[in-house]
């Protein structure tokens, strides 16, 4: 039995994560206080779901602690991630969306942006987000410009997104709406638009019980297409 600390347990995403976890033969929850000592003695891994600012301090006391981490919390862009790795951080996952359709998704828009250069990003979520723009759409566009052959003009204008690595990323916050992401590609008289929709919290269960179940990773690894056959 693997006892996995989760910290956000209160949280949307962590109340999922313990769900999953109960449902599983192999895996217990201990849901731990994120704004106390991070004592994390007690626990295999540990699953983070809180915010940014919370989640650096958690991944330092976990690395420090040789504890394997997962990392759900939005915000780790590249740069970060860079960061991490340059201070010799080892055995962190951070998983940008742990919704199988959704790494299927920005993988297929990685091999759509090698033939059509002109990539722009919407994301539409819930009311009660308060990141923008959306982890996945920062991760999306990082990986779309670090493949794409096809130069596109940047339009660095008002009223045309944030450009995250040269791509407009639109952000959408409504109630009503759970999780989606539309990456629209255009070509010469044609666009192609793949998206993604979470209907609801249980599309991270898989992925969260994927990641957790994994062998702890040596340095920082992100998202989960290594255990799913796509890297
Ligand atoms: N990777 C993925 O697939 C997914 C990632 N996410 C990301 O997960 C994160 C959490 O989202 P969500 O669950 O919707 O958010 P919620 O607001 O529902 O939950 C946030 C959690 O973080 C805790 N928290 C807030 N502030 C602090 C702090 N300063 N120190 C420590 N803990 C704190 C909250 O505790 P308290 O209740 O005590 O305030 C709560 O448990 C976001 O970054 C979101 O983008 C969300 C869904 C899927
Ligand atoms: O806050 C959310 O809800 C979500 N956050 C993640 C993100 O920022 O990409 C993953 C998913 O989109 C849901």
């Amino acid at each position: 039995m693997q006892r996995v600390g989760v910290l956000g347990a209160s949280g949307r995403l962590g109340a999922a994560a313990v769900a999953a976890i109960a449902e599983a033969d192999d895996l217990e929850a201990v849901p731990l206080d994120a704004r106390g000592d991070l004592d994390l003695s007690g626990v295999d891994v540990v699953l983070d779901a809180t915010i940014l600012a919370a989640s650096e301090r958690i991944v330092d006391a976990a690395v420090a602690q040789g504890v394997a981490i997962v990392v759900g919390t939005s915000g780790w862009s590249a740069a970060r991630v860079a960061a991490l790795r340059d201070r010799g951080a080892t055995g962190v996952r951070i998983v940008p969306n742990f919704s199988i359709g959704s790494v299927v998704g920005t993988h297929l828009a990685t091999i759509a942006a090698r033939h059509l250069g002109a990539v722009e990003i919407v994301e539409t979520h819930h009311a009660g987000k308060v990141d923008a723009p959306s982890g996945t759409a920062v991760r999306t566009a990082e990986a779309i410009a670090a493949v794409r052959a096809v130069d596109a003009p940047t339009p660095d204008a008002p009223g045309r997104g944030t450009l995250v690595a040269g791509i407009p990323v639109h952000a959408l916050r409504l109630p009503g709406a759970s999780a989606r992401q539309e990456v629209v590609l255009g070509g010469t008289g044609e666009t192609l638009t793949i998206r993604h929709d979470a209907l609801g919290h249980d599309a991270y269960a898989a992925g969260i019980l994927l990641a957790l179940r994994a062998d702890r990773p040596t340095g920082v690894v992100v998202g989960l297409d290594d255990l799913l056959g796509l890297a």
